[in-house]
C-alpha cells in the first residue's frame, strides 16, 4: 500500500497487569485508507488485544505495561463480539443516538443520521424496536450502525460473527462487503471464518503468541497453507480441493496462486480441460 497510513502502531508491546507474559510483542502495523484487513490466529493469540490497541483502549482503559507508539488520523468505530453487552438504548434509534451524544449535532441532524445508517445496514423500519429483541445478525447490524453513525474512517470488528448462526454470519459479511464497495472506509476484522475472509479481505494478518507472524495480501496469505495449519488456522475448502486436484494431476498449479472462490477454481478447471483437449488433438 502507498500513501499515508490512517493508523500506525510502532514497536508496540503490551502486558496486562495480572499476566505473566506479553499479550502483544513487536507490533508494527499500518492501516491505509479503504483497505480491508483480516486478523486470524489461534485462541489467546492476542486478536482482541490488538484491536483494543488499534482503538487506543489498550492502554487507556486497562492496567498494564505499554511501550511503543500509536499514531492515528481520523475517527474510529469499534464493534465487539457480543453486541448485546454494548447496548444501553431501549430502542434501536436511542442506541444509535447515544453514540452521537457528544457530537454536538442538532436533534434534526441526529435523526437524519439515524435514518441514514439504518438504511445503510438494511434496518429501515427498525428504529422503534428494542435492540434486545432482534435476531443475532440484526443485533450485530445495530452495533455496526452505531459505530458508523459518527462517520469513522476506520471500523474495527472483533469476531463479529462468532456468536451467530450461518445465516446471521452471512448477513454480517454481506453488510461488510457492501460497506467495502460503497464507503471510503478502512475495515479491520478479526474472525475464525476464513472462507469469508478469503473472499472479502485485501490483506490478512496471522497473529500467534502476540506477534504478527504473517502480514500479506489475501492470495499469498492463503498460499502459506503449511504455516496456517501449523497454527491451527482453517484453510478454506476451495483451497484444500485445489491442492488435492494439483496433487492428483487433475490441474496444474496456477501461476496466480491459490483460488479464493469456488467460481475461480471452476474456471481454472474448465481452462485445464480445454487445454488438455487441445493437447490431445
Ligand atoms: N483483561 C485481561 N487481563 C489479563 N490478561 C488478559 C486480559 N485480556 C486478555 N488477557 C490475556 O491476553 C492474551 C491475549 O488475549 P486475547 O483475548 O487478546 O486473545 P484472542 O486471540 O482474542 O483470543 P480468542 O480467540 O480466544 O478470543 C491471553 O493470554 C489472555 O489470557
Amino acid at each position: 500500500m502507498t500513501g499515508q497510513p490512517l493508523l500506525r502502531l510502532e514497536n508496540v508491546r503490551w502486558q496486562y497487569e495480572d499476566s505473566a507474559k506479553h499479550a502483544l510483542s513487536d507490533i508494527n502495523l499500518s492501516l491505509y485508507p479503504g483497505e480491508v484487513v483480516g486478523i486470524v490466529g489461534p485462541s489467546a493469540a492476542g486478536k482482541t488485544t490488538l484491536l483494543l490497541a488499534l482503538a487506543g483502549l489498550v492502554p487507556r482503559n486497562y492496567s498494564g505495561q505499554f511501550s511503543g507508539e500509536r499514531r492515528v488520523t481520523g475517527e474510529l468505530g469499534i464493534v465487539f463480539q457480543d453486541p448485546e453487552t454494548q447496548f444501553i438504548g431501549l430502542t434501536v434509534e436511542e442506541e444509535i443516538a447515544f453514540s452521537l451524544e457528544n457530537s454536538g449535532q442538532a436533534d434534526e441532524e441526529i435523526e437524519q443520521r439515524i435514518g441514514e445508517v439504518l438504511k445503510l445496514v438494511g434496518l429501515e423500519g427498525f428504529a422503534l424496536r428494542s435492540p434486545f429483541e432482534l435476531s443475532g445478525g440484526e443485533k450485530q447490524r445495530v452495533a455496526i450502525a452505531s459505530a458508523l453513525a459518527h462517520q469513522p474512517r476506520i471500523l474495527l470488528l472483533d469476531e463479529p460473527t462468532s456468536e451467530l448462526d450461518p445465516k446471521g454470519a452471512r448477513e454480517v459479511f454481506q453488510l461488510l462487503s457492501q460497506l467495502k464497495r460503497e464507503q471510503e472506509i478502512t475495515i479491520v476484522v478479526s474472525s475464525h471464518a476464513t472462507e469469508e475472509l478469503a473472499q472479502f479481505c485485501d490483506r490478512i494478518l496471522l497473529l500467534a503468541d502476540g506477534r504478527i507472524e504473517l502480514d500479506l495480501p489475501v492470495r499469498p496469505f492463503f498460499g502459506k497453507v503449511e504455516e496456517l495449519e501449523k497454527h491451527g488456522i482453517l484453510v478454506p475448502d476451495v483451497i484444500q480441493v485445489y491442492l488435492q486436484m494439483c496433487r492428483t494431476g487433475v490441474i496444474t498449479a496456477n501461476k496466480y496462486g491459490v483460488p479464493l472462490h469456488v467460481d475461480e477454481l471452476a474456471e481454472w478447471y474448465r481452462e485445464a480441460r480445454i487445454s488438455g483437449r487441445r493437447d490431445e488433438t
